[in-house]
Formats: structure tokens, C-alpha cells, sequence
């Protein structure tokens, strides 16, 4: 795996493919060849010099486990649902009850990060879906935001591919995912927004309907008047 050299020695990679319509998020090709240890090293020897540049003493007992400490957590937790061999089962069961109202999980707690700083983003998911047959185990809907949340992202990607990861395990369209959170590159650099937070919806199936798009907003507390 060799690095990307970067273009020349100005400030790009900005990117120019935020693109809304693919939910992948831009992985390369090779991006599972190496082992997770592997990239745990590259990474130490790399924040090791980021450290360095920026002049800090490595010696001093407090710096000294940083590159390796930083590097685990970016392989095996911030960044883990790279990793589709980290994808949580989904368990599903056949609906005997034979409920056939919306089952809202809201209040999810998301921890992701922002994939243009690498700074935090902090917030709640809300999930609904109707079942056309099969239903959910709960834990799973908490399971899979939480799966795409460990991945730099963008909200609005990472709101698309719960929904799209929710369709597929329970085999229908009637599914929508509400997500409000706090972007600690507005919140604590740049514009330094503390109050302002980002809210984004995708709507499948029956959840396009105003009346249902409306019963799912009620159930988890956001004003309807304007919509989201
Ligand atoms: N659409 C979208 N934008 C995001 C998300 N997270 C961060 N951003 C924005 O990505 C943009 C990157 O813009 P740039 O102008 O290249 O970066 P910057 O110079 O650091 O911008 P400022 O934050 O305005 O200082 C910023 O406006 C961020 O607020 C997200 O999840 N979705
Ligand atoms: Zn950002």
C-alpha cells in the first residue's frame, strides 16, 4: 500500500467528490491488504513525526505514548466501521405479534467524526421503520449507527447508509433515519458556532407520506411546523 503523494505542497485535498448520491464512503482500493497492526504502526510512525513537527519533546513521559495510544484509537475504535468485517449482525425475526404500527428508536447516541477536520461529531440518531413481515432486535438499530458512525464522515452519508443497511436487513423501504448533531468544526474552531447543530433526514418507502413523515417527527419531539 503506497501513500498518496500529495498533489504539490499547497493546501488541497479538499476533495471535489462530496458526492450525495453514493452512500459508500471513498475507501481505495487496497484498503484491507495490510493488517490492522500494520496500520497501527504506520500510523504511530507517522503521528510520531506530526508530533515532532509541531516540536514536541517525544521523551517526556507524558508525549511518549501518544503516536501509539492515537493510532490504536483510530484503527480499533474511532475508525473500526471502516471495516466491513466489523458490520453487527442483524438479527431479525419474523413479526408474530403482527405489529403494524412504526417502531421508532430514537435518542441514539452517535459519536462519529467529521471526515474534512478529523474533529468529533456528537449527537443522537432517531430510527423508524414499518415491518413488511420481519422485525428488528432493538440493540441492532443502536448497533448499526454506531457501526457507521466509526468512520470519518459526513452527516448526511452516514444518515443514507443507516437507512440503506436497515431496508436490507428487514426487507422493505419503509424505513427513515433522523440525525441531529454537533460538529466540533463548527462548534470549537473556525466559526465557533458552540449552540448551532446539524440535522439530517432520509425518508424511504411510506415515510415520504406527510402524514407518516409527520407521526415519526412527532414521536421523537421535533417540531413539525417547518419540516425537516
Ligand atoms: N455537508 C457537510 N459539511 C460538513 C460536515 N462536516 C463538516 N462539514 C463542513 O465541511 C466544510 C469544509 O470546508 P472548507 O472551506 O474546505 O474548510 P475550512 O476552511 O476549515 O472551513 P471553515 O470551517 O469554514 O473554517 C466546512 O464548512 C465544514 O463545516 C458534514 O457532515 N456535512
Ligand atoms: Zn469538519
Amino acid at each position: 500500500m503506497e501513500l498518496t503523494p500529495l498533489k504539490d505542497n499547497t493546501d488541497d485535498y479538499y476533495g471535489d467528490t462530496h458526492s450525495s448520491n453514493n452512500p459508500e464512503n471513498p475507501l481505495r482500493p487496497d484498503a484491507f491488504d495490510i493488517s490492522s497492526e500494520e496500520k497501527i504502526q504506520r500510523i504511530q510512525h507517522h503521528f510520531r513525526a506530526i508530533m515532532e513537527t509541531l516540536g514536541l519533546d517525544l521523551t517526556d513521559d507524558s508525549l511518549r505514548g501518544t503516536p501509539k495510544r492515537v493510532a490504536e484509537m483510530m484503527v480499533n475504535e474511532l475508525f473500526s466501521g471502516l471495516d466491513p468485517a466489523n458490520m453487527p449482525s442483524m438479527s431479525t425475526f419474523e413479526n408474530k405479534y403482527k405489529y403494524g404500527e412504526m417502531l421508532v428508536e430514537k435518542n441514539i447516541v452517535v459519536y462519529s467524526t467529521c471526515e474534512h477536520h478529523f474533529l468529533p461529531i456528537v449527537g443522537r440518531a432517531h430510527i423508524a421503520y414499518i415491518s413488511a413481515g420481519r422485525v428488528i432486535g432493538l440493540s441492532k438499530m443502536n448497533r448499526i449507527v454506531d457501526y457507521f458512525a466509526r468512520r470519518p464522515q459526513v452527516q448526511e452519508r452516514m444518515t443514507k447508509q443507516i437507512v440503506h443497511a436497515m431496508q436490507k436487513a428487514l426487507g422493505t423501504e419503509d424505513v427513515a433515519c433522523v440525525i441531529d448533531a454537533k460538529h466540533l468544526c463548527v462548534n470549537s474552531r473556525g466559526i465557533r458556532d458552540i449552540e448551532s447543530s446539524t440535522v439530517t433526514a432520509e425518508y424511504g418507502g411510506r415515510f415520504q407520506q406527510e402524514n407518516v413523515k409527520r407521526e415519526f417527527l412527532e414521536l421523537i419531539g421535533l417540531n413539525t411546523q417547518f419540516g425537516v
